[in-house]
């Protein structure tokens, strides 16, 4: 007992690390990433932020407590009214319009890891619904500082992917990211070996799910 994020991690460190040092990851960050990949993947995201949207939306059915009701209610907010807005334009300087985003049929990828992430908060509680979110939430800001750290990184104009680790290396980003390890601390600590057994096949789960969504945008694959 006395669980912590890190043993999630340590607990599928082959996988962990295939997501964090994905191809995609490391071309995303040398600027040498294909555009169409990059484009297919934009698109995509869209569809999963719609349907992280409605993760948070169960996170609040899910709540026991106001204040993880409110931390709920704050993550759909955001995406709702901030991020899908943000996502949208940035897709626009891609040349992808709103009108392609609103009939893009959902790639197979997209399809498997958004409902795992939504049966998995329907079958179990709020912490196995944040254990299947925490790929997401708490992956991507170490990719950010993961590509930071690297020597074959580009950045500024000559990387066109600069704005993308921009935003997750970014402050509002990060205290977002270290907000969601202290739940996930303070809940990992008191839960028991067999829990933290089934916990940790949800997060490998998730963390596969999120390998697919970097290898489908590679292949651009439908
Ligand atoms: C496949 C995929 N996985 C993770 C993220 C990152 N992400 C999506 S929503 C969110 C938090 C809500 O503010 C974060 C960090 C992504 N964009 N696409």
């Amino acid at each position: 007992m006395g669980y912590r994020f890190t043993d999630l991690t340590a607990a599928c460190q082959d996988d962990w690390r295939a997501y964090i040092e994905h191809d995609f990851v490391r071309s995303l960050g040398a600027g040498t990433l294909a555009e169409g990949a990059f484009r297919h993947y934009l698109q995509q995201d869209y569809l999963f932020l719609i349907h992280f949207a409605r993760a948070y939306a169960l996170a609040a059915y899910k709540s026991r407590t106001l204040a993880d009701l409110r931390q709920a209610h704050e993550g759909l907010k955001a995406i709702v009214d901030v991020e899908l807005g943000l996502h949208v334009g940035y897709c626009r300087e891609w040349g992808i319009s709103e009108e392609a985003l609103a009939s893009l049929p959902e790639a197979r990828a997209t399809l498997a890891y958004t409902r795992y992430v939504l049966d998995t908060g329907n079958r179990g509680d709020l912490l196995d619904l944040h254990v299947a979110l925490a790929p997401c939430l708490i992956g991507y800001g170490e990719i950010a500082n993961w590509l930071n750290g690297r020597q074959d990184t580009v950045r500024g104009e000559a990387n066109p992917y600069d704005a993308w680790i921009a935003m997750y290396e970014g402050e509002e980003f990060q205290s977002a990211m270290r907000a969601e390890l202290e739940w996930l601390d303070a809940r990992l600590a008191d839960v028991t070996p067999a829990r933290f057994q089934e916990l940790s096949e949800v997060f490998r789960d998730a963390t596969r799910l999120e390998i697919d969504f970097w290898q489908m945008g590679l292949d651009r694959a439908d």
